[in-house]
């Protein structure tokens, strides 16, 4: 079918309408400044990181952006919705995961997200079958009908998720979901997270663990005290200047091989003893890539040669560095 002018201008208008965008947003409690200018966008089939120090105004503005908190100043669109005029349309198309969540800890995990699924609307046998496709899901099959207050800290994270996903959520706010989980289901998580994303899912994550964010996220956005300090996409994050350890069996060797790269770097080790390393910054990977070989092909006996820090650690770092 041919697209005309007008209906690829009708198809731009609605792209920019998917996912959220949120622009001068501010919120105060009494004379504290939990968010005082923050941007923020995020697409669909993206995982969004939000990045920021304690007490940067992360969780507010994801309860912001959940409908749960009123902004002072600033507009927000949910897929096109404005989350004030229209606080249960947004909320049936959105899934939010808190950092601590409160259950009626009475309930069973199953009994959990079948009063969610309820409050949702659905009906009882599809809720029936959707909590045991979750609970499957996040690994909480076999403690399905154990109250929830046995739970440990990740399994309760666990089904938090599952609670998150209960609606099918075009839009998933997930507010430090790896916390208390252990390495095999923060795995999982990852892997979990990247298909709803891959799904075409607007997806949100906050967490201080910036590792695990490099291999999750599309995007981030850095927050510091209540304002937003930089948007980057991850492609952006791997073109900018990165610290990298580069270790030799020869010093000396390494030392020479960078002078003559024009490089300048701080060596760990001496040149009596063999063995050493060197600390500097590369502009981006393709630099990184060029000098290795060029190391490597001038017969200098390279053992390690690797980024210092994580890309979004990095940026995160040269924000501290920049800030007042
Ligand atoms: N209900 C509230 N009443 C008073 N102050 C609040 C309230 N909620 C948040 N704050 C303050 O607003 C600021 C931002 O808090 P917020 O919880 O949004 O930060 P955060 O980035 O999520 O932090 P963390 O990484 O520690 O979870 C903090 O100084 C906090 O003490």
């Amino acid at each position: 079918m041919k697209t005309t002018g007008m209906s690829r201008e009708i198809e731009q208008h609605r792209f920019f309408d998917q996912g959220i965008t949120a622009t001068g947003l501010a919120r105060s409690f009494g004379s504290v400044k939990a968010v005082e200018n923050i941007d923020f966008h995020a697409e669909p089939g993206r995982v969004t990181a939000l990045i920021g120090p304690n007490g940067s105004g992360k969780t507010t503005l994801l309860l912001m952006l959940a409908s749960l908190l009123r902004p002072d100043a600033g507009t927000i669109r949910v897929n096109g919705l404005d989350p004030l005029a229209e606080p249960r349309a947004v909320r049936s198309m959105l899934g939010w995961m808190p950092d601590t969540l409160g259950f009626w800890e009475a309930l069973t995990s199953r009994e959990i997200l079948t009063t969610v699924a309820a409050l949702y609307g659905i009906d009882k046998a599809r809720a029936k079958v959707r909590a045991n496709e979750l609970l499957d899901v996040v690994g909480l099959g076999e403690l399905a009908d154990t109250p929830a207050r046995v739970l440990s800290r990740g399994q309760a994270q666990r089904l938090s998720m599952a609670r998150a996903l209960i609606n099918d959520p075009a839009v998933l706010l997930l507010d430090e979901p790896a916390s208390g989980l252990d390495p095999g289901a923060r795995v999982q998580l990852r892997t979990m997270v990247r298909g709803l994303a891959d799904s075409g899912k607007t997806v949100v994550i906050s967490s201080h663990v910036l590792v695990e964010l490099d291999e999750m996220a599309d995007a981030a956005v850095f927050l510091s005290k209540g304002k937003t300090v930089r948007s980057q996409s991850l492609a952006e994050a791997g073109a900018q200047d990165r610290r990298y350890t580069i270790a030799s069996l020869d010093l000396a060797a390494l030392r020479a091989g960078l002078e003559s790269n024009n490089l300048q770097a701080s060596y760990l080790g001496n040149l009596e003893n063999r063995g050493g390393s060197a600390k500097l910054k590369l502009p981006g990977e393709n630099r990184a890539a060029q000098l290795l070989g060029a190391l490597v092909g001038a017969g200098i006996p390279i053992t390690a040669f690797a980024p210092s820090s994580g890309l979004l650690e990095e940026t995160y770092l040269s924000l501290e560095d920049e800030m007042p």
